[in-house]
């Protein structure tokens, strides 16, 4: 089935915590509207940018974009940015069934609240490999009362100006700053938040009936922040991440990165006469964001019933093996994921460094701190335009003696904008290894994400990656397929794909000013083999001259 849509993308005073702010807005709402789809449909995307002075794009999080890597919506990567006032039309098929979203993707616009859900669900007549009666949708973000504008323009200041953490998380789009829901069990002299419900912050209330299974989706599209969710009371089956089926666990409260989505089930089974607090929280990162906090309004009880007990606790900011713990559980379903192959084509290693340039503050990758070229790479490799871009490799790996320990010992890096050039079909590993910051004793959460592309999560280590040891410890049985993955402090993620989707695909950090600042590295495969690239995804740089040119101008 085809399924049509027209947007209108553009700023709009908003209220996402109470505090006026600004943001980038769908056809008026915010968070963008929700698309459903059933696998195999075509989405038609009319995106029309009201933005009065910058380009815009829209990435589809999660879509593998077979045959239209046109349409994966990387600004400069897969196509220009849309120009004020001009209409581009998206048009992909949703492949698999799962928990997706959408969100801007050039320069810092998802900050901006740029981003919706996406939904894809398994045909009518085919069941999922688990039953519920129900679902629930949730999207998560981080708010900070700076805007997107200054952010940038901190970030990309010397001396470096560092964005801070956010001022509130968002739970679809909605945040509470000046008032908690559960000041009554707070220390902090903070006033309960007196809500008659229509308000632009009033959270969203989630109503069960009680004694039935639900499916709660849930995606992080945080700028930065690294969350903890937790249903009180509530048991939750883990069942999927990134629309891929995983061997279902239990837990009590959850990680999610940003760039993750999952799929729970829970069942409403505690006493119907009280309300349940749903809450996220901080992870890796100093908790100076208030918790973020709905409610699981059991029906018929008033949605206003505050619950009986204060919000869950969550785990300790720093407790990295908490994390690690609940990423180590996620492995694929066995029967339904797919295995990997079992033999590697080409090994690249990724060293993640903080580094100065010419005293700004970036973060480079293998010495190499990413800038985008002004002509799209697909259109410039598609056509063979050597001038584009630096055409030499970048490194396929990094010094053996860098000692991830500690600040780079010469914190000068270059800027760069080569891409990895990766055999058609070929298996590719991937050894993210993360290293100090320019900061003694500091080393940060990342989670990576990849355009274009599921890959299997062969493991996680301590230290610096070894190639025989960690290597032998893969996990080839049954490995997560996912399209983001965390690197933990001081620590290394490998993983694996098949390099079979024709097309140049980004994969970074998802962390939206880390990525700003240089995060991620750009892959190319079977180029030769993409078809029907429209002229209007090229329309900038040099591909421009080049369509431009029959007819004078
Ligand atoms: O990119 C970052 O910069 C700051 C800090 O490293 C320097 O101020 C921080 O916490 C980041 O994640």
């Amino acid at each position: 089935k085809n399924r049509e849509y027209k947007w209108k993308v553009e700023y709009m005073h908003w209220c996402p915590d109470g505090v006026d702010g600004i943001v980038i807005s769908i056809n008026g709402q915010f968070p963008g509207p929700t698309i459903r789809a059933i696998v195999g449909d075509t989405i038609f995307v009319h995106l029309t940018n009201n933005l009065p002075t910058e380009g815009v794009v829209i990435h589809w999080h999660g879509i593998s974009q077979i045959g239209t890597p046109w349409a994966d919506g990387a600004a400069l990567i897969s196509q220009c940015p849309i120009n004020p006032g001009e209409t581009f039309l998206y048009k992909f098929k949703v492949d698999k069934a799962g928990t997706y979203f959408y969100h801007g993707h050039y320069g810092m616009q998802r900050s901006a609240g740029l981003y919706g859900s996406l939904i894809v669900e398994v045909p009518k007549d085919e069941n999922e490999a688990f039953h519920y009666d129900e679902e629930l949708n949730l999207l998560l973000s981080d708010w900070w009362h700076k805007s997107s504008h200054d952010q940038q323009i901190d970030l990309s200041s010397k001396p470096f100006r560092w964005i801070g953490e956010p001022q509130s998380l968002l739970m679809n789009g909605r945040g509470q700053f000046n008032c908690s829901l559960a000041a009554q069990f707070s220390k902090l002299p903070i006033p309960q938040c007196k809500l008659r419900g229509d308000e632009q912050y009033a959270p969203q209330i989630f109503k069960v009936h009680p004694n039935k299974t639900y499916r709660l989706r849930v995606a992080s599209t945080t700028a930065l922040a690294s969350l903890n969710l937790a249903i009180e009371g509530h048991k939750m089956m883990v069942v999927e991440a990134d629309g891929n089926y995983i061997q279902p666990f239990f837990v009590k409260n959850m990680d999610i990165y940003s760039g993750e989505s999952y799929s729970i089930l829970f069942k409403t089974d505690q006493d119907p006469s009280n309300n349940y607090w749903i809450s996220i929280s901080v992870r890796g990162r100093e908790p100076k964001t208030p918790q973020g906090l709905t409610i699981l309004n059991y029906i018929p009880n008033f949605a206003s019933k505050i619950p009986n007990s204060p919000p869950p606790l969550p785990p300790l900011w720093n407790d990295y093996n908490y994390s690690k713990t609940f990423s180590n559980k996620i492995f694929g379903l066995m029967g339904l994921s797919p295995k990997p192959p079992t033999r590697q084509n080409r090994r690249i290693l990724l060293l993640n460094t903080q580094n100065r340039i010419e005293g700004y503050t970036r973060w480079s990758i293998n010495n190499i701190s990413l800038v985008f070229p002004t002509t799209p790479y697909l259109g410039s490799i598609k056509h063979g335009i050597n001038n584009a871009f630096d055409t030499k490799s970048p490194p396929n790996t990094f010094s053996k003696n860098y000692n991830i320990m500690k600040p780079p010992p010469n914190p000068n890096s270059t800027y760069g904008n080569r891409v990895y050039m990766l055999k058609f079909n070929t298996t590719i590993d991937i050894i993210l290894q993360n290293a100090n910051a320019l900061g003694e004793n500091v080393s940060e959460i990342h989670p990576w994400h990849l355009h274009g592309h599921n890959f299997w999560v062969l493991g996680y280590g301590d230290g610096k990656f070894d190639h025989k040891k960690d290597v032998e410890k893969f996990n080839l049985k049954n490995p997560p397929l996912r399209n983001t993955v965390v690197i933990f402090p001081y620590g290394w993620t490998a993983i694996r794909f098949v390099a079979n989707n024709p097309g140049v695909w980004a994969f970074h950090c998802h962390i939206e000013p880390h990525l700003h600042l240089g995060m991620g590295v750009v892959f190319a495969e079977g180029v030769h083999l993409v078809k029907n690239v429209p002229n209007e995804a090229l329309n900038c740089g040099l591909t421009r001259k080049m369509f431009v040119k029959d007819k004078h101008i």
